[in-house]
């Protein structure tokens, strides 16, 4: 059985006061880890914030990125080291805004994530396709081969315990959500791709989380579904209610 994993993306919002302002308005109403794992991605300036709030509360910390050196002369990159040393449970990597905006690659995102586990932490691991691929009948065979690309060389074990989140660029931010039945064809054949190149027990034990204007009204019918693991949230992620209100989905 795989735990639900509901995450918010807070992407280039809030700073270390409305952070605070967040984790008070939540304190002692996320649901207990047993039944969904809750998790928020934050900036890395609000990570000191949230990993002393998760200290108490059933909360797994996110940063939005990270290098893949541990240390050294890398001018502006966040060391994956010392997120892990702060209490960081996660990054999310090869979000399409870094892809597009900050031209991260198929090989920096595989550095990345042999850098993540290298420091015990685990990575989300985005991918999806544009409108344009969808329209030409690619996405499939993109999609697979940037999981294909994030995951060369990683063992089965860590396939295992790694999230990876389908997120179609045309419905990121769009209040255009893929139908429950899109995202769950394609969280389906993201699955089968693992299996292709793991084995099916890796397959089935890898949690997969769609992406893209998923907000308190529609949370429910994706998760009913058999291949959706969970949801990486951006917008309705922001406000205290709305993040609890996707959190306790099953309630
Ligand atoms: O990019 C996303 C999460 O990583 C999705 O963002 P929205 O939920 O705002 O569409």
């Amino acid at each position: 059985m795989r735990t639900p994993i509901i995450a918010g993306n807070w992407k280039l919002n809030k700073n270390p006061k409305e952070t605070q302002d967040f984790v008070d308005a939540i304190k002692g109403k996320l649901p207990d880890a047993s039944k969904v794992e809750t998790v928020i991605a934050a900036p890395a300036i609000d990570l000191n914030a949230l990993t002393w709030f998760a200290k108490d509360e059933p909360l797994k910390v996110a940063a939005e990125n990270c290098y893949f050196e541990d240390e050294g002369a890398f001018t502006g990159e966040t060391s994956p080291k010392a997120l892990s040393e702060m209490g960081v449970n996660y990054v999310v990597i090869g979000h399409s805004e870094r892809r597009q905006y900050f031209h991260e690659t198929d090989e920096d995102i595989n550095k990345k994530a042999k850098a993540i586990f290298r420091n015990n932490m685990l990575p989300i691991i985005c991918c999806g396709e544009t409108l344009e691929q969808r329209e030409a009948g690619d996405a499939e065979s993109w999609v697979a081969g940037q999981i294909k690309a994030a995951l060369d060389g990683l063992t089965a074990e860590q396939v295992s315990k790694s999230v990876l989140a389908y997120e179609p660029i045309w419905a990121i931010g769009t209040g255009k959500t893929a139908t429950a039945d899109q995202a769950e064809e394609m969280c389906g054949h993201i699955r089968k791709t693992v299996a292709s190149l793991y084995n099916e027990a890796t397959a089935q034990n890898v949690r997969i989380q769609y992406g893209g204007s998923v907000k308190p009204a529609n949370v429910k019918e994706l998760m009913s579904k058999e291949d959706i693991d969970g949801g990486l949230v951006g917008g309705a992620s922001l406000v205290p209610d709305s993040f609890l209100a996707l959190a306790h989905f099953q309630d």
